[in-house]
């Protein structure tokens, strides 16, 4: 038996959804800087879920089945005002409630083809709901009702605050939902896959799914950039803050990656994105500091910045509170989870690798009364 540390260069399973070859990313084939250019994310979801790409009369008949979906049980934001919200994180709150989605669907253990995508549309629509109801809720608001008229991303910032985005936004923030939906065996992707070929049900992959992904180490981590560039403040604190940072062997949050080591291709589109939604707000402080932030890391250490780094000052030009990024990001990569929650039912084997043992061996129990 041989073992590697955190499966690094691990291949477990094929996968036909996305892959990573020479630091490019593509979901069925198609370069994410195309599909982020020329589709939405709707369409994105179709790709996942079924391999090609919607003609338009395909797409009208998904946006409307999402769309009739995307309204939450009642009795789940009743609980959701139970919730002690001075302290519970947004993630343990989408968690519970994903977890709780599933008491409301009488399908929920039905385990054919057809039962399984009706749930993924299911979960995805209303994933944005629970996650803007609860925004709401938090700050003693009522949740507001999805608008059937709007795009899934348009229709998420609208829940959120209450009125309508821009065209702009609302094309920024489907294009990030673009780029977060998939990305081959990342460790929530894994955690989904492993949980549903026990053959356990799709609430309990994708509830697992984001368990992981809320850490900082995964998709944590852009509110932990967050938390950086606030905590730095100003550009002209970048310096000391990351000198002092790696001097420490402090990580840098939103900078490394498992998989590509000459840059993510996300944080290049990411960036010039932010890049636009601080110029279109007036106010490129936190721009300017990320910029700094890169350039530093890059020429100390020679870290690249992965999808959360951007992505966490676009979603704060954006308007959204910074504990909500990650929750964001689980929004988006459903469709990603679900897709290959769909795929591993597809040729399923149980997931159970061997752990090297090297503990204490040949021990004699001493009795309670003689220790
Ligand atoms: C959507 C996503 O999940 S993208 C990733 C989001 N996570 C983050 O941004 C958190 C910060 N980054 C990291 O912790 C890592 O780069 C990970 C988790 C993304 C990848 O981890 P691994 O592949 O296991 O790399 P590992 O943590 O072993 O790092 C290798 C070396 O680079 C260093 N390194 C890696 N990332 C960073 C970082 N962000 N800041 C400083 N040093 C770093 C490590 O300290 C280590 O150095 P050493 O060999 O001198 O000890
Ligand atoms: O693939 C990974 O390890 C993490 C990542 O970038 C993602 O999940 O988007």
């Amino acid at each position: 038996m041989t073992m590697t540390r955190g499966l690094e260069g691990v291949v477990a399973t094929t996968s036909t959804i996305s892959s990573i070859k020479d630091d490019v990313l593509m979901y069925r084939g198609y370069n994410i800087q195309d599909l982020a250019e020329l589709s939405t994310f709707e369409e994105v979801v179709f790709l996942l879920w079924n391999g090609e790409l919607p003609t338009a009369d395909q797409l009208s008949l998904f946006k409307g089945t999402l769309a009739e979906n995307a309204a939450v049980p009642g009795e789940l934001f009743t609980i959701m005002k139970m919730y002690p919200f001075d302290h519970v994180h947004p993630m343990a709150v989408l968690r519970t409630a994903v977890s709780n989605l599933a008491m409301y669907d009488p399908d929920a253990e039905l385990m054919d083809k057809q039962s399984n995508k009706d749930k993924a549309v299911r979960i995805q629509a209303k994933i944005a709901t629970l996650v803007a109801g609860f925004s709401r809720i938090r700050k003693g608001l009522e949740p507001i009702a999805p608008n059937k008229s709007l795009g899934f991303a348009a229709n998420f910032l609208y829940m959120l605050k209450g009125h309508y985005p821009s065209e702009t936004e609302a094309q920024m923030f489907d294009k990030a939902l673009i780029l977060h939906a998939d990305h081959e065996l990342n460790a929530s992707t894994f955690t989904a896959r492993v949980c549903v070929a026990t053959l356990s049900d799709m609430y309990s992959g994708i509830t697992s799914a984001i368990g992981a992904l809320k850490g900082p180490l995964h998709g944590g981590a852009n509110e932990q950039v967050m938390h950086m560039l606030e905590k730095i403040g100003s550009i002209e604190w970048v310096n000391d803050y990351i000198s002092n940072a790696l001097e420490n062997r402090k990580k840098i949050m939103g900078f490394g990656h498992r998989v590509y080591k000459n840059g993510d291709p996300r944080a290049k589109i990411l960036k010039t994105m932010a890049k636009k939604v601080s110029d279109l707000k007036g106010d490129s402080r936190l721009y300017d500091m990320s910029v700094k932030i890169e350039d530093l890391i890059k020429e100390k250490k020679g870290l690249l910045p992965n999808t959360d780094f951007y992505s966490a000052t676009l979603y704060h030009d954006l308007g959204i509170d910074h504990d909500l990024f990650t929750p964001v990001f689980a929004i988006s990569r459903t469709s990603g989870w679900a897709a290959h929650i769909m795929e591993q039912y597809n040729d399923n084997r149980l997931i159970r690798p061997r752990a090297e043992y090297n503990g204490e061996r040949l021990r004699r129990v001493v009795p309670i009364d003689q220790r």
